[in-house]
């Protein structure tokens, strides 16, 4: 203890640079901490202290810090801070995170800081090592210099990394803490890592040889009705700088037009587009022509959520989120798994928002077939496994790891896959010794796949590849894609009450607790319905609650919807007007 109180006065005047003006009441949430971003200074000041702190803890391992507020809007900004596996901060730090943000004053910080460092044990010797990364907001330099003077407090060695996506610093601080193991932390070893394992994929998936003949025409016959163009809404964020650099890489194997890529004009981020808006509106992303049956992808602010979408020749919308990528990865991987002889246990991890028909495809249609030997060969059909938890990616991601291959995408398209190291060594393994050739490429497949994907977190890009590949190693266009089931009809809603800390939910969210009588009244509405569904929750990051529903068609989904919001106004005081 005493060693840290040694250097309180130049501790206590680095604070003094950054006075909380005690506007606002922050709370490190599902993502972090959002706000307006001309409040923010303090804020993202003492996050940089606190993850310099975190770093010494955990023995000078890299700790990141991501200046970003994803798909909110372009005013708003925020951070998230990442731990030494790419994952994200450790729950018990998020509250120390929530109380130095809202510290009073300088002198506060200060002893809340020596606090942590009494409790953990935190031995001083350690350099810390922070890695730091933005989107493109303009007001992200201003609150970088704000981190770097926090960090700069403990004598950090920082690396900025400017702007990059999300994802992509949750990958660079797995890189250098793993020893190079998961590629280095550099945008070539990311954009390398993942698109040239792409890249064989595609050349395994295709007997015949496939090329470009011009901009949109990919001459190959064995790829039935799939298309490698991609029409790219880049939501005028970062996603569609970094997009620019991919198609470096990506050379031929994939024809990306850009759209909402104008970066330079920050007031047009997020503004009608992006993986947020075509979902949460269920429509296309405005800022571009669309055309019946072109295949529209759209990312977030910082690039870890991603939809695909289309129209048909009646311009009727159709919107493949991230339960339909959940679904198709999940098939896919399991028809590997199944043709590599390997048994492993493939699960999927939804929340309450996944629509019930994705998770009845996942449990009626996708079946594990597990060989055992007897004195014949019997097969023993096994269904994958599927969990639901509460909303948030930090619990999606948490309970992926119960299985050898988890599969985690929450509805609005933030996802990716986690392999078990022991299968992942035992892929590799069985590769090398392989004789059989079916088998043989079975493996050769999996291993692709296991290093496109971005394991650290939900990753826009490294899920757009592995998409891409299955989706040409099916031969399937996007509408073919669309067919595999049809998404129970639903509507999202939300409702501001007087205060929604009174609300709890039990049943990975599907049930409110409280208020009381609010369930009872919900159940009796959703009766009334066939396949009704609803549930109600308060959100994390917004002041609102949201109400889910979805029936048997649209306009029962848009009717349970609107009763449920209405018992919530009513039974929780709800404030403004009554929903309608
Ligand atoms: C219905 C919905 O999409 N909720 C989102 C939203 O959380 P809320 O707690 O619902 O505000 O933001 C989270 C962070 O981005 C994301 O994880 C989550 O899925
Ligand atoms: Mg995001």
């Amino acid at each position: 203890m005493d060693e840290w109180i040694e250097n309180i006065v130049e501790l206590e005047s680095n604070i003094e640079s950054y006075p909380n003006p005690g506007i606002k009441v922050f709370q490190y949430g599902t993502s972090g901490i959002r706000y307006n971003s001309e409040h923010l200074d303090h804020v993202l000041h003492r996050m940089g202290l606190l993850v310099a702190l975190r770093s010494i803890h955990l023995k000078s391992a890299a700790v990141g810090l991501m200046i970003t507020a994803s798909h909110n809007p372009r005013d708003d900004n925020g951070i998230k801070l990442i731990d030494p596996l790419g994952e994200m901060l450790d729950s018990s730090w998020e509250v120390y995170a929530t109380k130095l943000a809202n510290a009073h004053n300088n002198q506060d910080v200060c002893a809340m800081l020596i606090n942590i460092a009494y409790e953990n044990n935190i031995d001083k010797k350690y350099i810390p090592r922070v890695y730091i990364g933005r989107d493109t907001r303009n007001s992200g330099k201003r609150l970088l210099d704000a981190v770097l003077c926090g960090v700069k407090a403990f004598n950090s060695n920082v690396e900025d990394f400017g702007i990059i996506t999300t994802p992509m610093l949750h990958f660079f601080v797995r890189c250098y803490n793993t020893n190079g193991l998961y590629g280095q932390p550099s945008e070539h070893s990311y954009y390398t890592k993942l698109t040239n394992s792409f890249k064989t994929l595609r050349k395994m998936a295709s007997k015949l040889h496939t090329y470009l003949i011009d901009k949109n025409i990919f001459a190959c016959l064995d790829l039935k009705n799939y298309s490698p163009v991609i029409e790219f809404d880049g939501a005028n964020g970062v996603g569609a700088l970094k997009m620019k650099d991919a198609i470096i890489h990506l050379e031929e194997t994939l024809v990306i037009n850009m759209h909402n890529d104008d970066i330079m004009n920050t007031e047009k981020l997020n503004y009608k587009c992006g993986a947020d808006f075509v979902k949460s509106n269920q429509c296309p992303p405005t800022g571009m022509t669309i055309k019946p049956y072109s295949k529209y992808v759209s990312v977030d602010g910082d690039a870890d959520r991603i939809v695909y979408s289309f129209v048909d020749e009646n311009n009727k919308f159709y919107l493949l989120d991230g339960d339909r990528i959940a679904t198709l990865v999940a098939g896919y991987i399991k028809d590997l798994f199944i043709a590599s002889g390997l048994d492993v246990n493939v699960g999927l991890v939804q929340t309450a928002y996944s629509n019930g028909n994705s998770t009845k495809y996942v449990t009626d249609k996708l079946i594990t077939y597990y060989k055992i030997l007897l004195l014949a060969i019997v097969y023993v059909l096994q269904k994958v496994p599927v969990a639901c938890v509460p909303t948030g990616v930090k619990y999606l991601h948490h309970k992926a790891n119960d299985y050898d291959v988890g599969i985690y995408f929450e509805a609005n398209g933030h996802g990716t896959i986690l392999f078990k190291d022991a299968i992942r060594e035992l892929i590799r393994y069985q590769c090398s010794i392989e004789v059989e050739e079916a088998k043989s490429l079975a493996l050769k497949k999996l291993i692709c796949i296991m290093d496109m994907t971005n394991e650290t977190v939900g990753d826009a890009y490294s899920d757009m590849l592995i998409v891409e590949s299955v989706l040409c190693e099916r031969g399937w266009s996007i509408s073919d894609w669309y067919k595999t089931y049809s998404d129970l009809p639903n509507r999202l809603k939300q409702v501001t009450v007087k205060d929604r800390n009174t609300f709890e939910t039990g049943d990975a969210e599907r049930i409110c607790l409280k208020p009381l009588g609010l369930q009872e009244k919900i159940n009796s509405i959703v009766l009334k319905y066939s396949m009704g569904r609803s549930f109600v929750r308060p959100s994390g990051t917004e002041d609102v609650v949201r109400i889910y529903a979805e029936a048997d068609t649209q306009t029962n989904a848009d009717k349970l919807a609107v009763e449920v919001a209405t018992a919530v106004y009513d039974i929780a005081d709800g404030v403004g007007k009554r929903p309608e």
